[in-house]
């Protein structure tokens, strides 16, 4: 018998060789490492004044599904007064199992943190030039996993090196105990023999991959003795995050400061949320051992209460400023992310702090910018050490418009320039500071990331010009295939007119949108490539002008990329941003519609070969357009999408998020009642699910089984509705995966059935 004839067929022969063809495609582009952060160290042996850079990489491992880490070094040698030369190690070294690296202020030290599987003990290695000098073994009784999620997440070495403050889950609650006799008092160890334990209480967390996450607390280790304590003061219900010391001089208090977030009667998700209230605290700090044991009240103080977020506090190297951003707009409306402002407190110089502090506007929320002028400030992080030499400078990285720039702030006058080269579609990122220098990153849709090094070659009063050269460097070196197929395309940020300006609606919601278009011209100039239309979710949130291997492959595949930035984006000032909530379901829809008219009426794009993908409420809006204009769209693919608001908001982490993009801002607190039947019947009108009836178009569903943001029964009713109607559709359901499809292998197989699925209507 020949067995492979009696194997069940997975896919047809057209399709079987797509998935070949296009896997090898996508294969060229997942090995591109991407760089996290970077470190630089002044060289401790040599006479010259040279400077080491230590860059951390991530990597994806297919086969193993996980991403490794790796460290990559370099000697940074300064040429003349516009460029540097950087000489790479030979290779790369592994960091296997590693969460966490800080260096300590001197740069003499390394702190390498190995967060626990299965209750195990975190680890803490202090390193030195030539050998791990210590380490520390901190038991689950103590407290949990180091929080790593770049939300929480806070390592900060004081001055001395002498202490560490970070943030980890707090200890386990006690569970209850049982024996043959039943109930047992008292706490017996985990694996007593002839005892079980019971679940006990439930206890909230925060939500989409938060699952299970215990409160995040503060702690603080002595490096020299291992000992770890909790920090005394803080009220129990904060969850904290983001650690620094305070400046500290001899004879004065020391204190920590940190954000913390109170939860109120429930916590709703805070990934992807900035509208989650917060405040930065400061709460004395021991400064020598024997302290930790004082009973003086160390009660912490709220240094903020004048403003409902207040998060990533930075001090000035010289200690005199407290800078941080805020989201104020976001948790005062209830959108989920809004335009940010930038704030200072003045440090008292005699370490006496009070609560409420005076706070200082530096950058207020935009809400409406003339052409070409700065739109608002909106980050994603600040550097954890952003400041040039005269103390009162910030590089800041913020997305204006379709791209992420680089900005220079003066914390005291405010003033703000845009720095990155205005006359590209890149996008730039902060890596590190050499002095007045800047070490940064720039790519674009059809560029991959290159290294910039940054010079100031002009300072005048009201303007500074600066040089930006490119730094040769082996970690982005691709191959020849994907240099190759990346010359061939071209990226373009088209502006698109706003079709529906009607009464009531604000000047900055009547200003274009943008979208960003990537072609390969294809090599017959009459027929035009198929046109894949890729949405954002959020809806606060934008696709940047950056490299990204999913677009490179697709656009590689043949495809030109219409991405559209419709209303409600960051990085168009507040009043366009707000114009969304409230209209979910025809403004975002008619933007998208309006900007694949512009490109078939620019002549880039065939009416034909019309195919649209997105997540979330980029799903949201996928589902709609083939509800809303089902003959536009030969093929579609919606990953982890919202279908249907009625379900979703019983179900998901973020209740308050379905009332405010459904019924506007106004009913920003309605989550807290159970939906009355008026509730849910505007809900079921502005969903997908109300248009279903009407799609032909055949949908590829990619969904998460772990998804707490968007449950995966939204899409998956959905998905069964076009079934039974006939519609053609594909589920892929992701087992193990949260609301983004990011594991590697997940991740892979999403793009790789998005180009499959199209290519099987378009070609
Ligand atoms: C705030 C939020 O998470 N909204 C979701 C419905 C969504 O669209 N998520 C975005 C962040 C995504 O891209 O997944």
């Amino acid at each position: 018998m020949d067995i492979n004839k009696e194997m069940p067929v997975l896919v047809d022969t057209t399709t079987e060789h797509d998935y070949a063809h296009l896997s090898n495609l996508l294969q060229e582009f997942t090995s591109i490492p991407d760089i996290d952060k970077a470190w630089l160290f002044k060289s401790h042996s040599s006479a010259t004044l040279d400077l080491q850079g230590m860059f951390s990489i991530t990597q994806p491992d297919i086969l193993g599904n996980k991403k490794r880490k790796l460290i990559m070094s370099c000697n940074i040698l300064k040429q003349s007064c516009s460029s540097a030369k950087f000489l790479w190690d030979p290779f790369p070294i592994e960091m296997s199992g590693v969460f966490i690296v800080v260096p300590s202020p001197s740069g003499s030290k390394l702190l390498i943190i190995r967060n626990p599987e299965n209750e195990a003990p975190s680890s803490f290695e202090i390193w030195s030039s030539s050998q791990i000098e210590k380490e520390f073994h901190i038991p689950q009784l103590v407290h949990g996993s180091v929080y790593n999620d770049g939300w929480f997440e806070g390592v900060s070495w004081n001055l001395d090196e002498t202490f560490i403050a970070y943030v980890a889950e707090e200890p386990s609650p006690e569970k209850p105990t049982f024996d043959h006799m039943g109930y047992k008092k008292g706490s017996g160890a985990d694996k007593d023999y002839g005892c079980w334990k019971g679940q006990g209480d439930w206890e909230d967390d925060w939500g989409e991959t938060y699952a299970g996450k215990r409160q995040p607390s503060l702690f603080v280790i002595n490096i020299n003795s291992g000992e770890v304590h909790a920090v005394k003061g803080i009220d129990k219900s904060l969850s904290i995050g983001q650690v620094v010391w305070a400046p500290f001089t001899e004879g004065r208090e020391q204190y920590l400061v940190f954000v913390g977030w109170s939860s109120g009667t429930r916590k709703l998700g805070i990934k992807y949320c900035s509208n989650r209230p917060c405040a930065i605290y400061a709460v004395r700090a021991p400064h020598h051992e024997s302290e930790f044991h004082s009973t003086e009240d160390l009660r912490a103080l709220n240094l903020t209460q004048t403003i409902s977020s207040a998060y990533f506090p930075r001090f000035s190297p010289d200690g005199r400023f407290l800078v941080f951003l805020s989201a104020r707009s976001a948790v005062d409306s209830g959108v989920h992310n809004a335009t940010n402002s930038l704030h200072r407190i003045d440090w008292p110089a005699d370490g006496k702090l009070y609560q409420s502090s005076k706070i200082n506007d530096i950058i207020p929320v935009v809400m409406c910018a003339e052409d070409g002028c700065f739109p608002g400030l909106y980050c994603t992080t600040i550097h954890n050490n952003p400041w040039l030499s005269d103390n009162r400078t910030m590089i800041i990285s913020s997305i204006w418009h379709s791209s992420e720039v680089l900005l220079s702030v003066n914390v005291l006058s405010g003033e703000i320039l845009r720095i990155s080269p205005e006359d590209s579609n890149s996008s730039w990122n902060l890596l590190m500071l050499d002095g007045n220098n800047i070490v940064g990153i720039s790519s674009s849709p059809v560029d991959v990331p290159q290294i910039k090094y940054g010079m100031i070659i002009e300072k005048g009063m009201k303007n500074s010009t600066w040089s930006w050269s490119t730094i040769s460097s082996p970690i982005f070196r691709c191959t020849d295939k994907v240099r190759s197929l990346l010359s061939s395309l071209q990226c373009t940020i088209l502006k698109i007119p706003v079709k529906d300006v009607c009464d009531g609606l604000t000047r900055g919601a009547s200003k274009p949108f943008e979208a960003i278009f990537v072609t390969s011209g294809s090599k017959n100039k009459d027929v035009l490539n198929p046109l894949i239309v890729i949405l954002h979710g959020g809806p606060q949130d934008v696709s940047l002008s950056h490299f990204s291997k999913s677009w490179a492959f697709l656009s590689s595949a043949g495809y030109s990329l219409l991405i559209v930035n419709y209303r409600g984006s960051l990085g168009f000032g507040e009043e366009a941003l707000q114009s969304l909530p409230g209209r979910v379901g025809s403004q975002d829809v008619n933007d998208v519609l309006s900007a694949i008219d512009h490109v078939i009426n620019l002549g880039l794009a065939s009416p034909s070969k019309i195919t649209v993908t997105g997540i979330s409420h980029g799903g949201f809006l996928t589902t709609h357009l083939i509800g809303q204009a089902p003959e536009k769209f030969v093929a579609a693919a919606a990953i982890n999408p919202v279908c249907n608001f009625t379900l979703m908001v019983g179900t998901t982490d973020i209740p308050d998020w379905c009332y405010v993009e459904a019924h506007g801002t106004v009913a920003r607190n309605c989550f807290t009642k159970a939906p009355s039947a008026e509730d849910l019947a505007l809900f079921y009108s502005k969903s997908p699910i109300s248009h279903s009836s009407k799609v032909k178009t055949p949908t590829l569903f990619l969904l998460g089984a772990k998804d707490l943001r968007v449950p995966l029964s939204d899409g998956l009713q959905y998905a069964r509705a076009l079934k039974e109607k006939g519609v053609e559709v594909k589920v892929i359901m992701f087992q193990n995966d949260v609301h983004a499809l990011k594991r590697p292998q997940s991740d892979f197989e999403c793009f790789l059935n998005i180009g499959v699925w199209f290519n099987k209507y378009c070609k």
